[in-house]
């Protein structure tokens, strides 16, 4: 079975890191019809962003509420039947697998996508080490991945280095979306394993999950749609 494809438009998920809803909401008003898919965080999600993702979702807007969840698992599986019942088209949860398997019974029937988290995109060899974990990136996303596969998840965030890997053993089915992407030029910021938007969705990524670069720029309108023009000629 094939991931589906998603509809060029949605490639592109703008993140709201941003301090409060009036500032998510002229983004979106200067944003317009060009993005149809927004992510919120913990920044816009604790200073009153999940009600801005009940208007946006009945505006007819995609809205991924990005809260990385990790707790027990009947924690987890009531807190996703949440953000099932709020309409949201994506989550995600750290890649445990009692954490990804209680999500994935904690959405039922509804069509939320759960995502896991694999590596962090700001986490390089080194802070991997200092967490604890000894295998390195590429093999703990390696074994992260298989894990989730066997579980069944909905889909894998990753850095847009690990997309075309992730995609060898993730198999057709299940979204890959990465953030960690910066146009050239732009600042790299606090990421570390990055890539171009070009570069990712010739890797592999299904979704582009963009912030800074977008949000942060005195044209977010401007900034989106050249994101989307590589997008564009990526898949070309
Ligand atoms: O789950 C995520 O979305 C995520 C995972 C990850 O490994 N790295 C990562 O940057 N993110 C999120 O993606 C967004 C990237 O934002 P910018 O670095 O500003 O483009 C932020 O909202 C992060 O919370």
């Amino acid at each position: 079975m094939h991931a589906p494809v998603p509809d060029p438009r949605d490639r592109l998920i703008v993140a709201l890191d941003l301090p409060s809803v009036g500032a998510a909401e002229s983004v979106i008003t200067r944003l317009g019809d060009s993005v149809s898919f927004y992510k919120i965080g913990y920044e816009l999600g604790f200073a009153g962003g999940l009600g801005l993702a009940r208007e946006l979702i009945a505006d007819g807007r995609k809205v991924f509420i990005d809260f990385k969840l990790h707790d027990i698992g009947n924690t987890v599986a009531r807190g996703v039947a949440s953000l099932a019942a709020l309409g949201a088209s994506f989550a995600t949860v750290h890649a445990y697998p009692q954490t990804m398997r209680a999500a994935m019974e904690g959405k039922g029937a509804s069509p939320l996508r759960i995502l896991a988290v694999t590596v962090l995109t700001s986490y390089d060899e080194a802070d991997l080490g200092e967490a604890g974990y000894g295998a390195g990136v590429a093999a703990t996303v390696a074994r992260r991945v298989a894990q989730a596969r066997e579980i069944g998840i909905d889909g894998i965030v990753c850095a847009p280095t690990d997309a075309a890997s992730v995609r060898a053993a993730l198999g057709a089915k299940g979204a890959i979306v990465t953030p960690g992407v910066r146009p050239d030029g732009s600042d790299v910021g606090d990421q570390k394993r990055i890539a171009t938007p070009f570069a990712a969705i010739r890797a592999g990524a299904d979704h582009l999950v963009v912030g800074r670069p977008i949000v942060a720029s005195p044209d977010p309108a401007a900034a989106a749609r050249a994101v989307q023009a590589e997008i564009a000629r990526a898949l070309s």
